[in-house]
């Protein structure tokens, strides 16, 4: 049997790890059997998510404490982190949960960090675009950015915060400032719309989901959203009627579930779902795994924008290959031409509040 001092340096040895300088978790959170299996040093990657405990944030952290390749899960937010990062903390998974609680902490919440999901922001009420979310998180995101720059430049960022047509090139203007920009591993998350696109070209294909990959192209708000249809694996043809239909349901598959919400937030389900979807493809990219390719919005040269949303492969330093858009049909060329036009201004504006 042990003693009461071997078992003593043990809570110890626990608690030094569980509490890192500047942690906010309670003790009463510390002692949970999964810490100490993590204390074995699980390999995989060091995650944080900023803006957890939001509606996207909680669910994206729980389904990132249980993805394998995670060995260690930073937890920050300007409000509970404590009680978020206690709860998750009680899973019985591999990775090590640490929180961090306001801007005092977000340094140390990013320090070594291989990958930032950030979910941090308002989202949208009813009757609201997008755009009508910049003024506030506009300055949320530059001052995450700013944060990454100092404590973690070399890091895989996966940026959900709305309206990502602004943000991303927000996040880029601030690694420019600070000197760390890297184009291939700042990636706008589209991935919702391509999770929505396969759900609901399967329902009119009577087809599972899983089988469905709709590539989705452009950026993620309204007609810049554009599902390329013609492309659609496995091989298939749509009518016109049907077309139209799914090409609108796509367009405003965010605005069906905040009206659906009625005042209650947005998208954070499926979202937490299809963040983790994409993280997780971004650290088998990281791990060096071949063949892994998804849609995400990204400097790009496919257009004559700075940054687009076309498939992209996945690889150790982020965004490795950029994806040409294929084929278009008539239709999807006029989409494409529509969804420039709206781009153009939303990237100009998110340029503009870094450069003013
Ligand atoms: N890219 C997409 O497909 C997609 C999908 C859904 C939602 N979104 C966007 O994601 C964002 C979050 O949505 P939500 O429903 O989780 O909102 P929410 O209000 O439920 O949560 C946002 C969280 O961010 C935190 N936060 C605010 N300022 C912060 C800061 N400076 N640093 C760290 N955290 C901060 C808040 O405290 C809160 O916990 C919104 O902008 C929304 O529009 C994007
Ligand atoms: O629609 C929103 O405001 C949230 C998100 O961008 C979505 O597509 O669900």
């Amino acid at each position: 049997m042990e003693s009461s001092v071997e078992a003593n340096g043990r809570i110890a040895r626990i608690s030094a790890h569980l509490f890192p300088p500047n942690s906010q978790v309670e003790d009463g959170s510390a002692l949970s059997r999964g810490d100490c299996r993590a204390k074995g040093g699980a390999p995989g990657f060091k995650v944080a998510i900023v803006g957890a405990a939001g509606g996207i944030g909680q669910p994206l952290a729980m389904l990132m404490k249980m993805n394998p390749l995670v060995s260690v899960l930073h937890l920050y937010d300007v409000v509970n982190a404590p009680g978020v990062t206690a709860d998750i903390s009680h899973m019985d998974t591999g990775a090590v949960v640490r929180g961090f609680l306001g801007q005092p902490q977000l340094e140390s919440a990013l320090t070594g960090i291989d990958l930032v999901i950030i979910p941090a922001g308002v989202p949208r009420k009813p009757g609201m675009t997008r755009d009508d979310l910049f003024k506030i998180n506009a300055g949320i995101v530059r001052t995450i950015c700013e944060g990454i720059a100092k404590a973690c430049p070399k890091a895989i960022v996966n940026l959900i915060s709305n309206p990502v047509n602004s943000t991303v090139p927000i996040a880029a203007e601030v690694f420019k400032k600070a000197g760390t920009y890297d184009p291939k591993r700042l990636l706008g998350v589209t991935m919702l719309d391509v999770v929505r696109a396969n759900t609901f070209v399967a329902e009119v294909l009577g087809l599972d989901p899983r089988e469905v990959d709709v590539p989705v192209v452009g950026g993620h708000a309204g007609v810049t959203i554009l599902p390329l249809l013609s492309q659609v694996k496995p091989p298939c043809s749509f009518t016109k009627e049907e077309t139209e239909y799914l090409t609108n349901r796509i367009q405003n598959g965010g605005t069906e579930v905040v009206e659906a919400k009625a005042g209650a937030g947005s998208a954070t389900l499926s979202m937490a779902y299809a963040a983790v979807k994409f993280a997780d493809a971004c650290l088998r990219g990281l791990r060096g795994d071949a063949g892994v390719v998804e849609c995400a919005f990204v400097a790009s040269e496919v257009t004559e924008l700075p940054f687009f949303a076309t498939k992209v492969r996945l690889g150790r330093g982020g965004a490795e290959e950029i994806y040409q858009l294929g084929p278009l049909n008539e239709y999807e060329r006029v989409g494409l031409e529509k969804a420039k036009t709206e781009l153009a201004a939303s990237i100009q504006k998110g340029v503009s509040f870094i450069k003013k």
